[in-house]
């Protein structure tokens, strides 16, 4: 693949709504988009890493550099036939895979426009339609949670994954059950909020059914995990504590968690992320597709890597409306079905990103040649 020049752009995005999680909330979606041209052709890839450094130690500022500085150097200086070869060439490079992960994606769009097929397809995946969830932050009381679960189960996802944190807990899934009843499926979202002085928070969590209770200790812990899930018969999903195939293999032996939350750009990439599918395939453990609020590009990816068979649990993918006014893919990523997406079957991601939009969200570019 004879990679000609790499574009670099930060985007500052609106949302239509504010989302709020354990550890702060945004309105607007700053993020990194990295566009690949070869021969006529451009690969898109989208940086999910957060402004600031809570949910990952990566920031859009350490994504920038890093790219700037290694990732991209290196990819212009060393001839690649697939983005495997990208995935071989920054394993050197220790973690920052949020970074890594936004080339090695616009690698994986290029290479399959290249050979005429959809990313889906270039990377194994079988489905044509994903069921797809929500995830709903935490809001200031329990009745707006109440009014936004009412809202999503209308449009007919999938899941419902609530945002909780000490003090907002127990309340909000007891309240979801009353109001809703026991079919609803339900999992909450805690990113680490909890240790294991809360036990008894989680036993009572343990009451309503939930699908999965994901990261509710630290992020950087598999250990209290193990002794956690021995306590409870909901499965503990992992997310934060979870970088690559080797984190999920121990957290697997260890009886950590009972599921993965796949994330694209925690692990470092589409490959990777393959890798962690299969093995956790291999071991029965199911697993989904988390979201980072992506923009139309990273939801494309997502759609792309939930076509592989262990994706057996409803994804945080949802609509582009749900998010923004006006997304930079176009058309946008829309329901086809309550809760359902189609898999796009043109080349690459799927969809035509629309440089209107990019420019008028675009903070600060820059262009790099071999
Ligand atoms: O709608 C989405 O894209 C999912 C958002 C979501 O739940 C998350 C996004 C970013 C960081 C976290 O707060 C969180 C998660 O942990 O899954
Ligand atoms: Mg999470």
């Amino acid at each position: 693949m004879k990679i000609e020049r790499i574009e670099l752009q930060q985007l500052n995005m609106p949302l239509r709504f504010r989302f709020e999680t354990s550890f702060g909330s945004t309105s607007i979606k700053d993020f990194l988009l990295v566009s690949v041209y070869s021969e006529g052709e451009v690969g898109y890839g989208e940086s999910v890493a957060m402004p600031n450094p809570y949910y990952n130690e990566e920031t859009t500022e350490t994504v920038w550099h890093m790219l700037e500085r290694y990732l991209i150097p290196q990819l212009l200086s060393t001839p690649i036939e697939a983005p495997e070869d990208v995935d071989r060439l920054f394993a050197p490079i220790r973690r920052n895979n949020m970074a890594k992960a936004a080339l090695e994606g616009a690698v994986w769009d290029l290479y399959s426009k290249k050979k005429g097929i959809s990313l889906a397809k270039a990377l194994g995946g079988e489905k044509s339609i994903i069921d797809v969830g929500i995830s709903i932050g935490i809001e200031p009381t329990v009745k707006q949670v109440l009014e936004k679960v009412e809202r999503h189960l209308g449009e007919g996802y999938k899941k419902i994954k609530v945002k909780i944190k000490p003090g907002f807990d127990v309340d909000v899934v007891r309240a979801i059950r009353e109001t809703f009843g026991d079919d609803v499926p339900l999992m909450a979202d805690a990113n680490s909020a909890y240790t294991m002085e809360h036990l008894d928070i989680m036993k009572e969590l343990d009451q309503y059914n939930l699908i999965m209770i994901e990261q509710p200790l630290a992020h950087d812990d598999i250990i209290d995990h193990a002794k956690l899930q021995k306590e409870l018969r909901t499965p503990i999903c992992l997310d934060e504590s979870i970088h690559n195939v080797e984190d999920a293999r121990k957290a697997i032996e260890l009886g950590s968690c009972g599921i993965i939350n796949i994330k694209v750009g925690r692990v470092g990439g589409l490959t990777e992320s393959k890798r962690i599918h299969d093995y956790c395939q291999a071991q029965d453990i199911p697993v989904w597709c988390g979201g980072m609020i992506e923009s139309g590009v990273g939801r494309a990816h997502n759609i792309a890597i939930t076509t592989l068979p262990n994706f057996t649990i409803p994804g945080d993918t949802a609509a582009s409306s749900r998010y923004w006014e006006e997304d930079i893919v176009e058309p946008g990523v829309e329901l086809v079905a309550p809760g359902q997406l189609a898999v796009p079957e043109s080349p690459g991601i799927g969809y035509k990103v629309n440089t209107n939009a990019v420019g008028k969200y675009a903070i600060r570019s820059a262009t790099f040649r071999p």
